[in-house]
């Protein structure tokens, strides 16, 4: 790229050649100026000038990506790289799909005393912004092909997600190449629960992200995967890639017939298909176990009838995971009946949510829906025990996904307490603001450590015994997690003030995960359900 000194850049100095630097890089902003939502004079103002400062007090990198990088002509000084402009989300060059067959050899990375070194220090630095184990801690629960995952990981979010979260939200609807690229990088393998049941390892159409594979694939690689998708601060994005398939596609794994993970699982993994969960119902949310929706046998076939709300990715899905009344009332008679959303009789409708925009949350009809036999999951009247099982996994997704929107929070409202000042001095001086902050950690780093806590067990108890002894702990955990991404939420759109108010700008990841919270709250077991059930399994191993 060309390269200017800064006095060449500073004889482009007016509304009719106008250039600016930002953070060493050379932009030409002439015939931006008339389109700048900012305003032509703020950039006049600028001309031939440094306009860091500026620039970082009202936007954000995402702005810089999809906005900024287009227009640089060059870098100043001896600068002789910089970033290429990325070009828009259609065109973007896809990862190279994981071959399945080869898996790309993990490069040796150095740790000793676990982690230390060149790789002992990664991200932006912001405090608290990453977990520990990015920033010098030691950590028992990872190894050199965690490390090498959440670079993979990172590099592919920064670049392929985060720029255009706004643009997608705003239109409420996700490019399908997005969910494509995922599979390619082998994400969706890594957080569908396909990669741990060996049953289905000859159908998966990509390999794992980052050159692992599957025998060395444990729940922290999948944990990473989700972590670090969240970070883009869009709830939205993340459910519309892996809202239906992490929850609906397990069923169909685990219990499901030889021919029906032949006909879901290669379409749904590569990102072709998507699946989606359809449990609950106008009148039945957390209260499962008296859910309506019936299914009656009719000899080769069962007739559906019933309605489904709030069915994530409902609204484009291809396949429903349906749970239906087959026998009597209560938990002993539900059944978990694969349904094509082709099928005569099904219909499915988008809901206007306050947010999880693109995530194609639905409204779904089935009005004598003829199911085939073959469509059964598993064994007639046993779908109750099939959904619990899920659900351990699902609420895990949830605190994953939420500690880290929480930490999203802390990180932008931290990056804007450095820069924005208020009565002569940048905000985090402000003993006030300091103290907000200091309580959103406690809370994000308390949660977090739990969280690891359980994935080891999930790593190493007997599956068996998983149910009983992390059923209530994950459930409690499911609860603090999402009053974490609410209390943090709340915190930095009041640290942002205005800014938070309105959407896109600096703060455009807060305003929307506060606009998101409730999405994670209340799926999945409502907090107050939540707490309940924790409780209510510890008493279990008391006698009273
Ligand atoms: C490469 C250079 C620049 C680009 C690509 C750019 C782009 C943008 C975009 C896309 C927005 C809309 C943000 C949103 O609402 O989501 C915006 C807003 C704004 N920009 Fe820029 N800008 C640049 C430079 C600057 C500079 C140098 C200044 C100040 C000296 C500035 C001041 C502003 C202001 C005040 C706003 C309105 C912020 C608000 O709504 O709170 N911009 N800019």
């Amino acid at each position: 790229m060309q390269t200017y000194t800064v006095e060449q850049v500073a004889q482009h100095n007016n509304a009719k050649d106008c250039w600016i630097i930002v953070d060493g890089k050379v932009f030409d902003v002439t015939k931006f100026l008339a389109e700048h939502p900012g305003g032509k004079k703020v950039l006049v103002k600028m001309a031939g000038k440094d306009a860091s400062k500026q620039f970082k007090n009202f936007h954000n990198d995402a702005i810089m990506q999809r906005v900024g990088l287009p227009m640089q002509i060059g870098v100043i000084g001896d600068a002789t790289t910089t970033d290429a402009p990325t070009a828009a989300p259609a065109a973007a060059a896809a990862p190279a799909p994981v071959k399945k067959s080869e898996s790309t050899p993990t490069p040796t990375y150095s740790i000793s005393g676990y982690l230390s070194g060149a790789d002992s220090k990664f991200g932006e630095g912001i405090p608290y912004g990453d977990p520990s184990w990015y920033q010098e801690w030691n950590s028992p629960y990872y190894n050199e092909s965690h490390i090498h995952l959440r670079k993979v990981m990172r590099d592919f979010v920064d670049k392929e997600i985060t720029p255009y979260c706004h643009e997608w939200s705003e239109a409420k609807a996700i490019p399908r190449s997005v969910l494509k690229k995922c599979a390619e990088l082998g994400i969706l393998t890594a957080i569908s629960g396909a990669a741990t049941n060996p049953s289905v390892a000859p159908l998966l159409p990509y390999g794992l992200p980052a050159g692992l594979t599957l025998d060395k694939f444990d729940i922290f690689h999948e944990f990473i995967c989700v972590d670090e998708l969240s970070r883009c601060g869009s709830g939205g994005l993340v459910w519309a890639v892996e809202g239906g398939l992490a929850i609906a596609l397990p069923p169909v794994i685990n219990f499901g017939s030889e021919e029906m993970k032949k006909t879901v699982v290669p379409g749904v993994l590569s990102g072709e298909k998507i699946i989606s969960l359809a449990i609950t119902e106008p009148s039945a949310g957390s209260d499962v176990a008296s859910l309506a929706t019936t299914a009656v046998d009719a000899g080769d076939h069962f007739v559906l009838n019933g309605e489904k709300k709030w069915i994530t990715q409902g609204a484009y899905a291809d396949y429903y995971v349906v749970a239906c009344r087959t026998g009597g009332a209560g938990m002993a008679g539900i059944s978990l009946l694969l349904v094509p959303r082709t099928l005569e009789g099904v219909n499915a409708r988008a809901m206007d949510c306050q947010g999880m925009w693109g995530s194609g949350t639905s409204f779904i009809t089935f009005e004598d829906a003829k199911v085939p036999k073959s469509n059964l999951i598993g064994k007639l009247n046993e779908g109750f025990k099939y959904i619990m099982t899920n659900f351990n996994h699902e609420r895990l997704g949830i605190v994953m996904q939420a500690n880290r929107m929480a930490r999203v929070c802390i990180e932008e409202a931290f990056k804007h307490s450095l820069k924005r000042e208020t009565f002569g001095v940048p905000l985090i001086q402000h003993p006030v603001i300091r103290n907000k902050f200091g309580h959103c950690i406690r809370q994000v780093e308390a949660t977090h450590a739990w969280l690891e806590s359980i994935l080891f067990q999930v790593k190493t108890l007997p599956h068996e015994s998983q149910a009983k002894v992390l059923g209530g702990p994950i459930a409690l955990l499911k609860a603090q997690s999402t009053q974490t991404f609410e209390y943090c939420a709340r915190e930095a759109a009041q640290i942002f003030g205005g800014l938070a108010y309105t959407r896109g700008g600096v703060a455009e990841k807060v305003e929307r995960l506060y606009r998101e919270v409730r999405a994670y709250a209340i799926p999945g077991g409502s907090e107050e359900i939540m707490i309940d059930l924790g409780v209510r399994q510890s008493l279990k191993k008391v006698k009273l």
